[in-house]
């Protein structure tokens, strides 16, 4: 897979951008403020439908602007694609070669990214919801077909907390009915979770051991809470009606609360450095190696599932790492040949992934200019 071009319009402080990345390393260099972490959310925007930063859809349209669009044309498996998305009055449109795309998976047809950036940090250091969703990017990369069922697990959970809320008065036949759909649907979320923890989490603890500095090693867990049976082997029917006896079981209290306790909106990632909680024990040094480590694994497994590297956007991360593991990244991701975007207030931090095709744009206040490709920045 291969970026070929790059538009954007009125997309948070960007009028208009249009650009031929580099096969290789794209770096975008410019002061705090001016638009670069905006450019790889146009990208990211772009690749997954999903904001980079959290947020509504109407940050990202230009202020005093009712749209914007992003476009991409991508090499995919030899054929070119042009892909669109259309941000405006808080809704999206997805388009593939002009015209509007008949269902996500025909949109994302392949085109796949990981983005690095400062906030992936939460992962270690935020709560289950930081987690819950940085787990979820990962999964969606792997089996796109996860927006569609994540989305169906949503709306069925907001349906029964609506039911939740009208209280006791609800009949029990007609939550019964709910709890059917909604155990349905969160099975499959458990067993996506759980199918890209079992290729991710063994690459992940093998990165770390050797980017981690001790011998302390690393693991990488997701055990739904509150859910019966053997959960590493259960069946998919299996695990729905493990979620089905947790619903029926805490009902009284989801009643009481108004909401529903149990189900994969309510779950966690773990990630323990010495069997201890990373949280609590792990210094800041290795929290980043952590994250770092689930990285690396996640392109990792991504190139051996579908052939090809996905796109890799690293926003300002070389600023975050001791000098000795962002040499380490930036020489892994000059060897793996991936396509890059990098973004950096100083060139000579990521100078270690610039080959001599590398494309080095400036940004400064929206605008982004083209320096011209070369192997090391210009003044
Ligand atoms: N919808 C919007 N319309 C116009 N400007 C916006 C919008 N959303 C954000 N901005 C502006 O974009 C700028 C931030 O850009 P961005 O986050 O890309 O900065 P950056 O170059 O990555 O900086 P840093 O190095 O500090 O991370 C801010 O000036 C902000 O006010």
């Amino acid at each position: 897979m291969r970026l070929l071009a790059l538009q954007v319009q009125d997309f948070r402080n960007l009028p208009q951008v249009q650009l031929s990345p580099s096969p290789h390393s794209t770096i975008a260099v410019g002061q705090n403020g001016q638009g670069k972490t905006n450019l790889l959310e146009a990208l990211y925007f772009l690749a997954t439908l999903k904001p980079l930063r959290a947020g509504r859809l109407s940050e990202l349209v230009r202020w005093g602007t009712k749209s914007a669009l992003v476009t991409g044309r991508f090499l995919l498996k030899g054929a070119e694609r042009e892909i669109s998305v259309e941000v405006g009055g808080g809704t999206r449109q997805a388009f593939v070669d002009g015209k509007k795309a008949p269902s996500l998976e025909e949109y994302f047809g392949g085109v796949s990214v990981v983005a690095f950036t400062p906030d992936d940090l939460e992962v270690i250091k935020g709560g289950p919801d930081a987690r819950r969703s940085f787990l979820d990017r990962a999964v969606f990369n792997r089996f796109p077909a996860f927006l569609r069922e994540s989305r169906e697990y949503a709306r069925a959970l907001k349906n029964r907390n609506r039911l939740l809320r009208e209280g006791h008065a609800v009949e029990a036949a007609y939550l019964e009915a709910y709890d059917e759909t909604l155990a349905k649907a969160g099975a499959r979320i458990y067993a996506r979770r759980r199918a890209l923890m079992a290729e991710l989490a063994p690459r992940a603890q093998a990165t770390f051991a050797s980017i981690g500095r001790t011998v302390d090693p690393a693991t990488y867990g997701y055990h739904p809470s509150h859910l019966g049976g053997d959960f590493a082997t259960a069946d998919e029917p299996t695990l729905a009606a493990a979620l089905r006896e947790s619903l029926n079981e805490r009902l009284r209290r989801d009643l009481d609360r108004g909401f529903t306790s149990v189900g994969p909106h309510a779950d966690d990632v773990s990630v323990t450095l010495g069997g201890r909680s990373a949280r609590a024990y792990a210094s800041q040094g290795q929290q980043r190696a952590l994250v770092l480590g689930w990285k690396i694994a996640e392109i990792e497994n991504l190139e051996a599932a579908m052939g090809f590297l996905p796109l890799l956007l690293l926003d300002d991360v070389s600023s975050e790492l001791d000098p000795e593991r962002n040499a380490y990244l930036m020489s892994y991701l000059a060897k793996s040949g991936a396509q890059v975007f990098l973004t950096t207030t100083d060139g000579s931090l990521v100078r270690g992934a610039a080959a001599e095709d590398t494309l080095w744009l400036s940004v400064h206040a929206g605008e982004v200019v083209a320096r011209g490709t070369e192997a090391s920045p210009s003044p």
